[in-house]
């Protein structure tokens, strides 16, 4: 179709539908393209609104990340289109919605239902690095549920392809940046082993496991990885959430162990 030509799409190409959600610049609605009659989710910018919060360069990054990655659990930009008002992202539709909508519903998930979505997004975030993208911001907001309980990572809007060139010129030079920070992109791309950590915890326990009165609590919570379990977690899914949620980086369990790890191939089989 035009995606695979790379034509121009415009608005008049759709029918638009009832709302799906909204963000900071704009909203996202299920739409038709009119000729294929193919269901999307057509997500809204306002242009003005993005310039004044000085964010182009970032969707121009999510639009470069999200249409070139492939992943049955990541969602797909099959385009995008402008007007003199407004930027619009051709998205795939995921109809059951946002993740975070389900957990709130449900209070928290099976064993069974965490252990899929864990493994899954291990699977995509492992895909996201192999392309040297880091996504930086993984939480139920920004995961989505297709049929048959498949989840989808959606907003890509803070992820990064690492490791970048434009390093230098955005620090200066390297000279005089420490060891650890030059090898930074080996520690950001386990900051997404650490986020799969605090959404299992969140998944079987139903609130994030660092959550205090104010941000310096959490923030004090986190640094001492002060984790309590409820009673009802079972010690070798307590074990998965302790390797993910280790403070040092390197330390940090690697994604691809995750599906292996005892508590995940007991639920995934049963
Ligand atoms: C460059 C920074 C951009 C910041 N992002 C925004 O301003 C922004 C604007 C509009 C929406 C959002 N948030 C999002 O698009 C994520 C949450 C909204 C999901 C909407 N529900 C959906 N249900 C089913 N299938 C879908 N396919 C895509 N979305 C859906 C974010």
């Amino acid at each position: 179709d035009k995606a695979a030509r790379g034509q121009r799409w415009c608005l008049d190409d759709f029918e638009i539908g009832k709302p799906l959600g909204k963000g900071k610049f704009g909203s996202v609605y299920l739409a038709r393209e009119k000729k294929s009659k193919y269901i999307v989710a057509l997500k809204v910018l306002d242009k003005s609104q993005l310039v004044r919060a000085n964010v182009e360069h970032q969707l121009r990054r999510e639009i470069e990340i999200q249409s070139h990655l492939r992943h049955p659990n990541i969602l797909r930009m099959y385009g995008y289109f402008y007007d003199s008002k407004r930027i619009y992202l051709i998205l795939e539709f995921s109809p059951g919605g946002e993740l975070y909508k389900q957990l709130t519903k449900k209070g928290k998930f099976s064993e069974r239902l965490s252990a899929k979505f864990i493994s899954d997004l291990a699977f995509a975030l492992d895909y996201c690095h192999s392309k040297h993208v880091i996504h930086r911001d993984i939480k139920p907001e920004n995961l989505l549920v297709g049929v048959n309980d498949d989840i989808k990572i959606a907003d890509f809007g803070w992820s990064v392809h690492a490791p970048t060139s434009r390093r230098n010129t955005l620090c200066g030079t390297l000279d005089y940046l420490a060891p650890e920070m030059v090898e930074g992109r080996e520690h950001d791309k386990q900051i997404d082993v650490w986020s799969l950590g605090v959404l299992l915890y969140e998944f079987l326990v139903g609130n994030p496991p660092f959550e205090a009165e104010n941000h310096s609590a959490t923030y004090r919570r986190i640094s001492r990885i002060d984790l309590r379990f409820p009673r009802h977690v079972p010690t070798d899914a307590q074990d998965l959430i302790r390797r993910l949620l280790v403070k040092d980086p390197t330390k940090r369990m690697s994604l691809e162990e995750v599906p292996r790890h005892p508590w995940v191939v007991r639920n995934l089989s049963s």
